[in-house]
């Protein structure tokens, strides 16, 4: 085993990530397996912690510090935050230990450095069960800092609904997601399964609402099982298996994934369709389309037939050629913000037009790809009207050769129970359904 000091590991990944790289892939690329599972842990939740509740931090941080944050150099600020994030949000390290931790990383830099991070750190320690947070009849000034969301995102989820839904929003998308997986009934059934993740220590609970889904609550780090490695099952949300089930694919169709990588829905696609039929999965990122044949081949899928493509560009030989096109669309990733913090910071509010215009244009240009009569599923991983409805409207109204098909006889009872007329499509909230956010629409071509 290789002995890092986690918050030394923690700061130096949160200042990469301020430098534009994404946690995961930072996380991915420092936590080998050299590093215990225990500091593996704890770097993920101080990495993931500070990403999430930064405003907040910084707040508490700027009533103690008598240098402005913006002077303070950026490891050392790290360092504040991740001791700070250890005081306020975790119960199992005493202050104490988070204070010396940091004072540690900051004397790496000078003594100097290391005075001034005790005096702070001590402070906010003495303080902290009487922190003045913004008052709650300035709503978006208090979400903001509160539950650390940038201006943008609340005042537009204000406008669109209202302070209590908004707040409950912020909440859901702060908590710690659950791990889900997708049990891979090409290769194993799911008692089976079960039987065999007891044997490796790994404590799961059924799925909320699909019979394919497990929560893993407890155990070793997933990719480390060999039962993972066997291919016996894949994670995946169960906000994301429902695009699947909604496309209804039946086993020797002819099948288009659009946006397919890394494959979560198109190895779902081939379990549904029993490994029988075809699947053509494009995606425009070759790196990405690899990552889809590695999943493939992981899983037991032959079905699939992966392709680097833009499918924005119309290629006139698809006219007609598919019983089922599923456009699970580039989004701005707002629906999953509890999986993905960084996500709170890296996009702005023009990126949401920018994204709606290409989500129209594949729309537009793969429709014409479906068989008259065959289905067409729209999906996103966004809770933004303009990125989902909106789209599915415009594109209806300029495409009168489709139409919304009912999509409540895929939806698990405890979800179809919620759609509303005209009962096309989904709309799913963290906080009202306790998976991640997503878009889901099914049209059928009538002519
Ligand atoms: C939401 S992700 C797809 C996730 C995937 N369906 C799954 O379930 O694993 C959207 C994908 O669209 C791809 N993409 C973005 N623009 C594209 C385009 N113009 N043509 C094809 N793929 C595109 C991205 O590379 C990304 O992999």
């Amino acid at each position: 085993m290789k002995s890092v000091n986690p918050r030394e590991l923690a700061v130096k990944i949160l200042a990469e990530v301020e430098r534009g790289s994404y946690s995961n892939l930072s996380l991915n690329r420092h936590l080998t397996t050299e590093i215990s599972r225990e500091d593996r842990a704890l770097i993920t939740e101080l990495v993931y912690g500070v990403i999430k509740h930064r405003t907040r931090l910084d707040y508490v941080l700027s009533k103690f510090s008598r240098i402005g944050l913006n002077k303070i150099n950026p490891i050392i600020l790290n360092s504040l935050r991740v001791g700070l994030y250890q005081i306020l949000f975790l119960d199992k390290i005493p202050d104490y230990a988070a204070v010396n931790e940091s004072v540690n990383i900051a004397k790496l830099y000078n003594n100097k450095a290391a005075g001034f991070v005790n005096g702070v750190m001590r402070n906010a320690i003495r303080n902290k069960d009487s922190i003045d947070y913004p008052d709650v009849r300035d709503p978006v000034r208090y979400l903001t800092v509160y539950y650390s969301f940038p201006k943008w995102m609340i005042r537009r989820w204000l406008d669109l609904f209202g302070f209590n839904f908004t707040e409950s929003l912020c909440r859901a998308m702060n908590e710690k997601p659950r791990m889900c997986v997708r049990v891979n009934t090409l290769k194993i059934n799911i008692t089976d399964l079960k039987m065999l993740l007891d044997k490796e220590g790994v404590v799961y609970s059924p799925g909320l609402f699909l019979e394919e889904a497990l929560y893993i609550d407890d155990g070793p780090p997933i990719t480390e099982l060999d039962s993972f490695k066997n291919g016996y099952f894949q994670p995946q949300d169960e906000s994301s298996m429902l695009a699947a089930r909604a496309l209804g694919a039946a086993d020797g169709e002819t099948v288009l994934d659009v946006a397919a990588a890394p494959g979560g829905k198109t190895t779902h696609l081939a379990q549904l369709m029993k490994n029988n039929g075809r699947i053509y999965a494009w995606d425009i990122h070759p790196h990405r389309v690899e990552l889809l044949k590695e999943t493939c081949h992981r899983l037991g899928v032959s079905i699939v037939y992966p392709e680097v493509r833009d499918a924005r560009i119309t290629d006139k030989k698809q006219f007609g050629k598919f019983d089922r096109v599923l456009v699970d669309a580039p989004c701005s990733g707002l629906g999953v913000i509890r999986r993905k913090p960084d996500i709170k910071w890296s996009k702005k509010p023009e990126d949401i037009l920018v994204l709606k215009r290409e989500q129209l244009q594949i729309m537009q240009v793969t429709s014409q790809y479906v068989k008259s009569g065959g289905i067409l599923v729209y999906s996103t991983c966004s809770i933004e009207p303009e990125e989902n409805y909106e789209v599915v409207k415009e594109f209806l109204k300029e495409n009168r050769d489709f139409d919304l098909d009912d999509i409540r006889p895929y939806l698990p009872e405890a979800l179809s129970t919620e759609v509303e007329e005209p009962y096309g499509y989904i709309q799913i909230y963290p906080n009202v359904n306790g998976i991640d956010g997503f878009f889901i629409a099914r049209l059928k071509r009538i002519r």
